[in-house]
């Protein structure tokens, strides 16, 4: 360690990043940024490399060469573990739920990162849908309450910078309007979230800046003040 390390999250600067998968190249150097109690989003249509710049972040892809710079720590060389240790936490759009687990033990199975995580009475204040299933088992929850435990679980490792794929996909309208809500609180609260979204109605009064991204590479970013007169344009970039 350097005696420039703080493991808590400040910034996350991504620069020139490429990522494959195999022979694939998939990331085209993708940059951008987000600094701490941030909320930005990544845009695109299918197949753009929103999920896999997440990945990426994370090192979860295969080879990836550029900058992923937290908090002035390079950790483009580092294994996943160390880099989720700085406080990164992902929940991927497949949520990962134990189903044979129930909602408690879900919750407190991950290792925590870092100091500071929720507790378990403070996440089911947040999601008072877990608290009354705590005993259920993961299978026996619905789409919304798993989504909510798969928050919850990051929630509880200590991770502030949250990196959350797609987290309204299929669900219904009241449980996006809760998730819209815990992540105004939680920017509230300083922490920073990346979040790759189709919906977006629901990210758009979330976020601080908005990165479209082609092809693996960010095309256009678009700041929560230009939003207004770069609509038509984001609209086209987005096919919606
Ligand atoms: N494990 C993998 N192996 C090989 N190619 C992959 C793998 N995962 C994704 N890809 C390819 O990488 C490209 C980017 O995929 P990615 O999932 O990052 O897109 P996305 O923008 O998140 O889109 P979506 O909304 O469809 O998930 C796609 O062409 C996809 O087929």
């Amino acid at each position: 360690m350097t005696s420039a390390f703080r493991p808590d999250f400040e910034a996350l600067q991504v620069s020139n990043l490429h990522a494959y998968y195999g022979e694939s190249h998939i990331l085209h150097g993708i940059e951008f940024e987000v600094r701490r109690g941030e909320l930005i989003t990544l845009l695109g249509r299918n197949g753009a490399g929103k999920t896999t710049t997440l990945r990426a972040i994370l090192g979860l892809t295969g080879r990836r060469s550029g900058s992923v710079n937290l908090n002035g720590q390079e950790v483009i060389d580092w294994p996943t573990h160390r880099i989720a240790h700085l406080g990164v936490g992902y929940c991927p759009e497949e949520r990962g739920i134990f189903a044979s687990l129930s909602v408690e033990e879900n919750l407190v199975l991950p290792p925590q990162v870092r100091s500071g995580g929720m507790s378990v009475e403070e996440l089911y204040a947040m999601f008072p849908n877990l608290a009354e299933r705590r005993k259920s088992q993961g299978t026996r929850l619905s789409g919304g309450e798993q989504q909510m435990l798969a928050m919850a679980r990051i929630l509880r490792t200590g991770a502030n910078l949250l990196l959350l794929d797609e987290i309204t996909e299929g669900l219904a309208p009241v449980i996006v309007q809760k998730l819209g809500d815990v992540l105004g609180a939680l920017k509230t609260r300083g922490y920073t979230v990346i979040l790759v979204e189709q919906n977006f109605r629901f990210a758009a009064p979330l976020a601080d800046r908005h990165y479209v991204i082609e092809h693996g590479k960010v095309v256009e970013c678009i700041s929560r003040e230009q939003l207004p007169s770069r609509m038509d344009a984001l609209h086209q970039r987005l096919g919606v």
